[in-house]
């Protein structure tokens, strides 16, 4: 279930809250405490799998692959230049939310969508205002291995799927 304004109870109190503002995907989740770097900020419990959505984050290449995080963190917006990375590598009791830069509280939280999705539900022209900003963010499929790279972390899958992508189009297609 996605947290809304009305009778808003933080699912990480302490760690992070909903910024709601008025108007269509226009909230945000804000750090209340400082990070370091590589901190594990949170775990990833209480995911659902769940069809391809807005809100969905994927965590593997099958076509079920896809969770809802059931808590704030769906507030997490994309930035070209993000702060923390959704780490769903390995099995499930080790997947977590990790700092990427030090991150002050009042900071806006975001990660590289395309970090873990291939191909989303519901691209859109970022508005992130990174010096890097790639403009339209519609998942990894379109981007080069380097410019995912330059992120700081890519889920495994994508660079399998990358790599799959980038030695057919050597093979011609084959
Ligand atoms: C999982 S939601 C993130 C929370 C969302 N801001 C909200 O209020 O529900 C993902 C959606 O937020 C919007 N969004 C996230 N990051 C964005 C960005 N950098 N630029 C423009 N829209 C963004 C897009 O509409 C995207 O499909």
């Amino acid at each position: 279930m996605i947290p809304s304004r009305e009778s808003y109870t933080p699912s990480h109190p302490g760690l992070f809250v909903v910024d709601f503002k008025s108007g269509d995907f226009a909230s945000a989740l804000v750090a209340t405490k400082n990070f370091e770097v590589d901190e594990v900020m949170t775990s990833l419990k209480g995911c659902t799998k769940s069809p391809k959505a807005y809100s969905t984050v994927q965590c593997g290449v099958g076509q079920d692959d896809h969770l809802e995080l059931n808590s704030d963190l769906v507030y997490v917006n994309h930035s070209c230049e993000p702060n923390v990375a959704f780490d769903l590598s390995g099995d499930y009791s080790q997947w977590h939310l990790r700092a990427l830069k030090p991150i002050r509280a009042g900071d806006f939280l975001t990660f590289f969508y395309p970090s873990t999705e291939w191909d989303m539900d519901q691209p859109f022209d970022c508005v992130c205002n990174a010096p890097s900003c790639l403009g339209r963010i519609s998942g990894a499929s379109v981007l080069s291995k380097d410019v995912l790279l330059a992120r700081h972390f890519v889920s495994p899958w994508i660079l399998a799927a990358v790599a799959e992508r980038d030695r057919k189009h050597v093979n011609g297609g084959q």
